[in-house]
């Protein structure tokens, strides 16, 4: 057997700072960061703000040694550094939590902070571990419990344990790339001032990639605004107003409203029709049963719920990807199946969760991407024979503008999009053209808040133009602004409906969180 080799904790954070001089990043001929110095001292809580594709992943790319920037440095703690690896940068207590998890779930939080040692014991002394992690998690703000599979704990746990793996790892300045963006706004809260309270006792110094202005104006102490990859300002939070915060990012631009709500017909026919449907559950040891839900024309039918409890698979039995074993799904009264000449026949659009893994194919153009829905069709309709790069390019072009697509060309993978701009593409793809059924998962994730304002008021228009809108989001502000009705989905089943107007959040919250 081998030998038993620990490698010890680090001890208690001591904060350490950051500066980057002059950044910038080149890919080809674009630049996606324009000579950016930003100071973040020690033990501060900063936060980065700008609109889609303004260069902020890059910046952070940079600093963690995922790229290497085409001119420029980085110093921590006043003294330049060379980070050419995130290897480097863990080396100087750079850490890094991402906005979907990363942990392995059917592991306890205690192996899961184990196994991401850079070097883990061959043979690992459980006893040990257990003492020294407990002796560790005294010193923590966060309180987990570390024995159970990570599959069984909330998603504001789940965060906190990124969190906290950042911390047992030793690192003690990390960035938060939007981290609350799946927690629910009593979690995020508490997170957040649990963080606040390292940062101001010294221990941590964070940067936050945030487009929630509430949550950059309650937490953090300074703000930097990057605007196409150049920085346009920085300060102190209370120094800025909202905003001016706005102003910096976007300029002097009018935000989209919401046209009113145009009543829906009483003989508004039933477009989308869930019946009976039963199916297993991704793991298989759960099952999804959805009795009755239906969506008529011009209605936005919000489905409420904390992810995981069957959005998921409910998406893919509409999408035609998990077989039913009983039941039906019918789209204006006749059986679907999600099969391309029925999507077109019955005008169905899609928009599913993480667009780039699920509506995209990641290499190819952003050009051929937007033309998935179309390229086989003539003008008038009919089958084409050729495919004709030339209108494809052109329908590109258009949709780019459109929607503000922010990307170098059309002919750029669509891979090489910031992440609310790959949103905006598949937006553009699903919602162009005659929709009489839109299915749509978490349509604002990441997206700035012109682009929220903007997409939110572009399904409003289609449902006041007749179409049936299912709305999936974990956002329940989203639901209540958009929705007509709401349903809960709470492991698997939908057990609550009512009228979004008038609708009590307490009453929703307290379903979402399984009390029925
Ligand atoms: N590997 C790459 N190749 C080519 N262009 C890239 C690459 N990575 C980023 N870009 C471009 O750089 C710009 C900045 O992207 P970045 O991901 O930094 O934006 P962001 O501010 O993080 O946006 P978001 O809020 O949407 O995440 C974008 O226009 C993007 O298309």
């Amino acid at each position: 057997m081998s030998i038993v080799r620990d490698t010890p904790l680090p001890q208690a954070g001591k904060a350490v700072g950051i500066d980057t001089l002059g950044m910038t990043m080149r890919f080809g001929s674009f630049t996606a960061l324009n000579d950016v110095s930003i100071n973040i001292p020690a033990g501060s809580f900063h936060a980065l703000l700008g609109e889609n594709g303004a260069g902020k992943s890059t910046l952070v790319k940079c600093i963690m040694g995922f790229y290497h920037a085409t001119s420029g440095s980085l110093s921590v703690d006043g003294r330049e550094v060379a980070v050419n690896s995130p290897r480097d940068a863990a080396g100087y207590g750079l850490g890094m939590v991402y906005q979907h998890f990363t942990l392995v779930p059917s592991l306890t939080g205690a192996e899961n902070l184990v196994i991401s040692r850079a070097e883990v014991p061959a043979v690992v002394n459980w006893a040990k571990e257990r003492r020294d992690l407990e002796a560790f998690m005294e010193r923590m703000p966060f309180k987990i419990p570390l024995e159970r599979p990570v599959s069984e704990l909330a998603a504001g746990e789940k965060q906190k344990l990124e969190i906290v793996k950042q911390l047992y790892l030793g690192r003690s300045f990390i960035v938060l790339d939007e981290p609350t963006s799946v927690l629910t706004p009593a979690e995020a809260d508490e997170m957040l001032g649990l963080v606040r309270g390292m940062t101001e006792r010294g221990e941590l110094t964070v940067l936050m990639i945030s487009h929630k202005f509430h949550e950059v104006t309650k937490f953090a102490d300074a703000v930097s605004i990057l605007r196409r990859g150049k920085l346009v300002g920085s300060g102190k939070v209370g120094e800025l107003s909202t905003s001016d915060m706005a102003a910096m990012m976007i300029g002097d631009i009018k935000l989209a409203e919401l046209d009113a709500r145009t009543p829906i017909g009483e003989r508004a026919p039933l477009v989308l029709t869930v019946k009976d449907a039963k199916a297993p559950d991704r793991s298989g040891l759960k099952r999804i049963e959805i009795d009755r839900l239906s969506v008529r024309s011009g209605e936005i039918l919000g489905i409420a719920g904390i992810s995981g409890n069957g959005q998921k698979e409910l998406t893919e039995i509409l999408a035609g990807q998990r077989p039913l074993e009983a039941g039906t799904v019918s789209v204006k009264g006749s059986r679907y199946g999600a099969t391309r000449p029925e999507t077109r026949q019955y005008n169905v659009r899609f928009i599913p969760e993480e667009p780039l893994q699920n509506a995209c194919a990641p290499k190819m153009t952003v050009s051929d991407n937007l033309a998935f829905r179309t390229f086989d069709l003539k003008a008038g309709g009919g089958d084409a024979i050729w495919l004709s790069k030339g209108k494809m390019r052109k329908r590109a072009a258009d949709l780019i503008a459109d929607f503000k697509v922010r990307t170098a060309s059309s002919a750029s993978p669509i891979a090489a999009l910031s992440g609310g701009n790959v949103q905006r593409a598949v937006l553009a793809r699903e919602l162009t053209g005659d929709v009489d059924l839109l299915i749509v998962s978490n349509p604002c994730f990441g997206l700035d808040f012109s682009a929220v304002a903007d997409i939110r008021a572009r399904i409003m228009k289609a449902r006041n133009a007749g179409t049936a809108v299912l709305l999936l989001s974990e956002d329940l502000d989203e639901l209540l602004e958009m929705s007509d009705r709401i349903m809960v989905i709470s492991e698997g089943k939908l057990v609550y409906e009512t009228p979004a107007r008038g609708a009590d959040i307490g009453v929703i919250g307290a379903h979402m969180a399984g009390h029925h």
